[in-house]
């Protein structure tokens, strides 16, 4: 039976966010996550049925209201949670529940929204960390890490904890990248960072996907999300409530009213 209405009460937003309507558009994608229910506490589901999908070279961003499961999703998509019912895949191969180290040997990365460098050692150190599973490869990745980011190779020797809140970001994220990953997940990348290293942030994750990583996002700005996105999910209660382009999102009524509000009459900035 189809969730869509027929009298066609939903919006186009809505509509896509049905089962229904995910299971078609899903076809063939990089990670995709079907009617997954996850949670922290036995008994208490926090996801209540996601569906999701990333394709080849996509940014899709996740956003809406606090508590609404958006971090929850990506624990859930690197098992960090255990998945309770439904299923994760990538490239068609079930990841359901599949440990943290097994993803990141098969391409996946993840960045947490805290806690995400090591404070006492080095930025060199750090990157180290992040492909302790190849070690031979460091020299060749650093180089590669620091093409894309010169800060990591020029301050390689400083100490992580010295830095300042964007430049542990950039760490976090040059760590994740050592493994050369074709999916990065990052969790509020622009959390706690001033309105121009917020900027910064989301410049990055455009060089990096133009590097060839597809990157899903978790983010509060969902405004500036959504302008660099290519596709967005509007999750509300564990659930999907929304998804379409970054750009449709962004302009849908419902989706100002609901989750942009008072920056829905704000001037949209424009990233390079
Ligand atoms: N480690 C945890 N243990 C128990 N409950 C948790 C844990 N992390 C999150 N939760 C609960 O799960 C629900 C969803 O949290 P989640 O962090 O996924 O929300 P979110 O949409 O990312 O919102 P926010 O933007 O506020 O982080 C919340 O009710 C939260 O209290």
């Amino acid at each position: 039976m189809s969730d869509t209405p027929p009298d066609g009460s939903m919006t186009p937003a809505e509509a896509a966010a049905t089962p229904d309507e995910h299971a078609r558009s899903a076809e063939g994608a990089l990670v995709r996550a079907d009617d997954v229910v996850a949670g922290y506490f036995p008994g208490v589901d926090i996801l209540r049925g996601c569906n999701f999908f990333l394709r080849e070279g996509e940014i899709v961003g996740i956003i809406g209201p606090n508590g609404a499961g958006k971090s929850t999703l990506l624990k859930a998509l690197f098992g960090l949670i255990p998945v309770r019912r439904g299923e994760v895949t990538l490239r068609g191969e079930s990841i359901t529940s599949a440990p943290a180290h097994v993803l990141v040997r098969k391409g996946v990365g993840y960045v947490p929204q805290t806690q995400n460098v090591f404070p006492s050692l080095t930025i060199e150190e750090n990157l180290e960390m992040g492909i302790y599973l190849r070690p031979k490869q460091f020299g060749e990745q650093f180089d590669r890490v620091s093409t894309l980011f010169p800060l990591l190779g020029e301050r390689r020797k400083v100490k992580a904890g010295a830095l300042s809140g964007g430049e542990r970001q950039m760490v976090a994220m040059g760590r994740a990248l050592m493994m050369d990953p074709s999916v990065l997940l990052l969790d509020e990348p622009s959390a706690g960072l001033s309105p121009m290293f917020q900027d910064e942030v989301f410049i990055r994750c455009k060089k990096i996907n133009a590097a060839g990583v597809s990157i899903i996002m978790v983010e509060q700005n969902a405004r500036r999300c959504l302008q660099i996105c290519d596709r967005g999910y509007v999750l509300d209660q564990g659930r999907n409530a929304y998804t379409d382009t970054g750009s449709n999102l962004m302009h849908d009524p419902k989706v100002i009213e609901l989750y942009l509000g008072t920056l829905a009459g704000s001037k949209e900035k424009k990233t390079p």
